[in-house]
């Protein structure tokens, strides 16, 4: 098992560090020089019985004890920096393969995973694989290192005896694999009890402001009981379940000292066995049982260590979405969809969110995408994204099939803005960088004045260089899609995908953002999701979905003269905006917003 655990291990972290292993070498050392003092007890005491012993050679087997000591401290002492060094440093690469992985995973993978879940498959259980390498298997290489040398002496010593203090070992292993066997249950119930009550926690940390709004803590808070109860009961069951398992191990494993016992009287009476011979055995026999105990109980972490590192390999191997070995290049900029299929589930039945979409979107112009909720609108602009890979048909960037390009080569021709901004905590300046790594101070506020953010940006208490919350908690929503949008622009990516997101900030903030869109636009390949039809009435084609298909596509006023879906929607949010300019005494304030606020891309309209 710990052969499997250690090449695993050095499978995670695709690396082998050579300290690690010098450590591991140190360490077996040190198990020696541990039990190195024993035989020369022995000869001393031999010495001692023979009356042969004199001063001088007292002295010289007590210099010899000490210098054992010494060198197992010295072992100990350069071994164990070099475990955690490597173990560390191994451990490190594994996090960054794992992240390396995580960043090439289709999304959906994640959908299906609970937070709670994955955040213990990457912080708890890497903590255990961690201390596994770098806390416990220089002591275990160690501490099987000094009985296993002190059982070769004492078969070196008298073979008869030795057999005797090794009587009870066969029994006591089947006592620890029963351990084991026992445990196994209590282990898995426990992982899953504590990766529940990690979701359960996070959940209730995350959703606090809602929990809060509809005064439901009442019911939120028994969940949580019921989950951490559970949580409790694994943890006990996890300790208590195996415990008499274990003493039984301890038992038959001292079993031998009773038979060592009874078995050196009866020699020692017929004359075949000489005292100091059975005196060091009764004292070399304790130390050996309580290495081989300890050793036994560390096993069982090895049994967590095990299904940790599998539920770690799990995230490690689940399949990527393929990438080609010889990346294509795109020639070009404009998008076409190809007779395109998608759904989120791959199995039989499961509901088609686009079905057979075919549409051209040209290089250097504005396309809106336009449809009901839930019709497929950010499915298709996440698909040229490629967050997952299309189910039937091609999405062909610049005349190359996305599949061809290679994530990161297509990441690079292409920026995102959409409606959940995720800014990191880190300085304003660090968040604007996330767009182009390195770029000048000068470059990102330049950007930052372009999407009208820099004004904002000025007022914190840093400027720039103001530490943003995690998730940008203490910036507005328009604020934050501000700062997003200067990050795309600081990327000047020739393709933008954007989702319009102004629909829950205020008139003005609207009109900001809709200036930073604007800007941002000039020159690229636009993708738009509009949820408000007027800001892209100039837009050079707008693409209508309607439950997963391509219903219409044309200009505004191809569209309109149609008659069709598009025009629907249309005439209501024209009914809507008249109802909302009629219903209160604020009646002016739409209007005055609305004419204050450019249409998205206004440039483009003085060139229709
Ligand atoms: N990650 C996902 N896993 C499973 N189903 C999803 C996922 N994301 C979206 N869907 C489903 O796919 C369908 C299309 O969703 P999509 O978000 O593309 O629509 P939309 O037109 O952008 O909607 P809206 O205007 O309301 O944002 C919906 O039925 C939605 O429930």
């Amino acid at each position: 098992m710990i052969r499997e655990l250690v090449q695993s291990g050095f499978r995670l972290s695709g690396t082998r560090d050579a300290r690690l292993i010098r450590g591991l070498w140190w360490s077996i050392a040190e198990g020696l020089f541990t039990a190195a003092p024993y035989p020369l007890l022995y000869l001393l005491l031999t010495e001692v019985f023979a009356g042969s012993v004199t001063p001088v050679r007292a002295l010289g087997y007590g210099l010899a004890m000490a210098a054992c000591v010494a060198l197992r401290i010295g072992a100990g002492r350069i071994g164990m920096p070099l475990v955690f060094s490597g173990a560390y440093a191994m451990m490190g690469e594994a996090r960054l393969r794992i992240a390396d992985h995580l960043r090439k995973l289709p999304m959906g993978w994640f959908g299906k995973q609970r937070g709670g879940d994955l955040s213990a498959r990457l912080t708890s259980d890497l903590e255990l694989i961690e201390h596994l390498w770098s806390h416990f298997l220089g002591v275990f290489v160690s501490g099987l290192a000094m009985p296993a040398f002190l059982v070769l002496f004492l078969c070196w010593i008298d073979g008869r005896l030795a057999l005797v203090v090794l009587a009870g070992i066969p029994l006591a292993l089947l006592a620890l694999a029963w351990t084991q066997r026992v445990a196994a249950h209590p282990g898995t119930r426990m992982i899953a009890a504590s990766a529940a009550a990690q979701s359960a926690l996070l959940e209730y940390v995350q959703g606090i402001a809602v929990i809060r709004g509809f005064g439901r803590f009442g019911e939120i808070w028994k969940r949580l009981e019921v989950v951490l109860g559970e949580h409790h009961d694994a943890l006990l069951a996890v300790e208590t379940k195996p415990a008499p398992w274990l003493a039984a191990y301890g038992f038959l494993l001292e079993i031998g000292y009773v038979s060592l016992v009874l078995a050196g009287a009866w020699w020692l009476a017929d004359g075949t066995l000489e005292a100091p011979t059975l005196l060091v055995f009764l004292v070399l026999a304790l130390p050996v049982y309580r290495q081989l105990f300890e050793v036994g109980l560390s096993t069982m972490m090895l049994r967590f260590a095990r299904r940790a590192l599998g539920r770690i390999e799990g995230v490690l191997y689940e399949a990527v979405l393929p990438e080609p070995a010889q990346p294509k290049i795109p020639r070009g900029h404009g998008i076409v969809f190809d007779k395109v299929r998608f759904a989120y589930e791959h199995r039989e039945g499961a509901a088609v969110v686009l079905d057979g979409v075919s549409c051209e979107i040209k290089a250097d112009r504005l396309t809106a995408i336009v449809g009901p909720s839930a019709a497929g609108k950010t499915t298709l602009v996440h698909l040229i994204a490629r967050l997952w890979d299309v189910d039937a048909g091609a999405i062909r960037l610049g005349g190359v099939d996305l599949r061809e390009i290679g994530t990161d080569q297509l990441h690079q021709h292409v920026a995102m803005v959409f409606q959940d901004v995720l800014l990191f905590s880190g300085t304003v300046l660090e968040n604007l960088r996330i767009g182009k790594p390195g770029a000048s101070r000068k470059d990102a506020i330049e950007a930052a004045r372009r999407a009208q953010a820099h004004d904002f940006i000025e007022a914190l208490p840093q400027g720039y260089d103001t530490m943003l919350d995690e998730g940008g908690a203490s910036l507005s929503g328009g604020e934050r899609q501000r700062i997003s949008i200067a990050r795309a622009l600081l990327k000047d990516a020739p393709i933008l995908l954007l989702d319009e997101a102004t629909a829950s900030v205020d008139p003005s903030a609207e009109a900001e953002i809709q200036r930073a869109i604007a800007e941002l636009a000039r020159g690229r390949t636009v993708v738009v999701i509009a949820h408000r039809l007027k800001n892209v009435r100039y837009a050079d084609q707008t693409l209508v979905l309607d439950e997963g298909m391509l219903v219409e596509q044309g200009t505004h006023s191809e569209l309109l003269s149609h008659g069709g879906l598009y025009s629907r929607l249309w005439a209501r949010q024209q009914e809507a905006q008249n109802w909302r300019m009629g219903m209160s005494t604020h009646d002016s304030l739409p209007a005055t917003a609305s004419a204050a606020q450019p249409p998205l891309v206004r440039h483009r309209a003085d060139k229709v």
